[in-house]
């Protein structure tokens, strides 16, 4: 039988597998990720420690945690978190992300359980993780409602999901898709579709009707003076970030 997987669009998933060479090139497609990382690895780091009382300042904080990177694809939070102490799984439908995700993490010296799966495939299968990270994937999935359901079942009581995702604005069409796609050419032209962004309200609402308790947002803006992105808890715009737990 073959697993689940009625969240994946085929089209979508195409268009990672044709990108998948280019995960760890800071000048490649996946740029504005790279650039992203310092600012959302901030903001993710805060909510865990936070949630699990955990001291930052220690050199692997998150040991003993089992996180699950949903939509990993090369690997790009996998890694700085297995670095931080996390038992990490990364799982990704593009089945060409994963030689990519892993022959990365060996070279870093890093353990990480790289696997080609889909949300519904890991929830059938009755896994379940302290950290579920969902960034910068629920615009892309055929059933965002289902999709997240399925990440919901993936977090134990008392554990914590952030994810990411690009609002529904005219600032979004301007940044996310001329800027980023035709302007600055950091992404082929068609990599985001504007009518799958989705407003902060509507991930609240889709969140709880998914079984989590939204707890926080925040924005994340782009300074194209200082080319750097920082975390803003008014400006939820374009890029936002959400933190959601299970209550224990
Ligand atoms: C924009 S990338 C984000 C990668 C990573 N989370 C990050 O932020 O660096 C979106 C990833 O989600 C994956 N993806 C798309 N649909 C998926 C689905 N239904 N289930 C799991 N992964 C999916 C894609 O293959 C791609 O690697
Ligand atoms: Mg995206």
């Amino acid at each position: 039988m073959q697993a689940p997987q009625f969240t994946v669009d085929p089209a979508e998933v195409a268009k990672f597998e044709a990108m998948a060479a280019e995960w760890w090139d800071p000048h490649g497609k996946f740029k504005p990720l790279h650039m992203l990382n310092p600012c959302r690895l901030d903001y993710i780091t805060t909510q865990i420690a936070g949630e699990f009382s955990r001291d930052l300042s220690q050199p692997r904080p998150f040991e003993g945690l089992r996180l699950l990177d949903i939509g990993c694809g090369g690997g790009l939070l996998s890694e700085p978190m297995a670095r931080l102490g996390a038992q990490v799984v990364g799982a990704d439908a593009a089945e060409g992300n994963l030689p990519v995700a892993r022959i990365h993490a060996e070279r870093s010296g890093l353990v990480i359980d790289y696997r080609h799966t889909t949300a519904e495939a890991l929830a059938e299968a009755g896994e379940t993780f302290d950290v579920v990270l969902n960034m910068e994937v629920v615009e892309h999935v055929a059933d965002p409602l289902a999709y997240l359901t399925a990440c919901r079942q993936l977090v134990r009581p008392g554990g914590v999901h952030l994810c990411s995702t690009i609002n529904r604005t005219a600032k979004s069409f301007a940044a996310a898709i001329v800027g980023a796609e035709y302007v600055m050419r950091w992404l082929p032209r068609g990599t985001h579709d504007w009518s799958k962004f989705i407003t902060p309200d509507e991930l609240y609402d889709l969140l709880r009707r998914a079984g989590f308790e939204p707890v926080d947002r925040k924005g994340f803006v782009f300074n194209p003076i200082s080319w750097q992105w920082r975390l803003s808890d008014r400006d939820l715009s374009v890029n936002y970030v959400t933190a959601s737990v299970v209550p224990g």
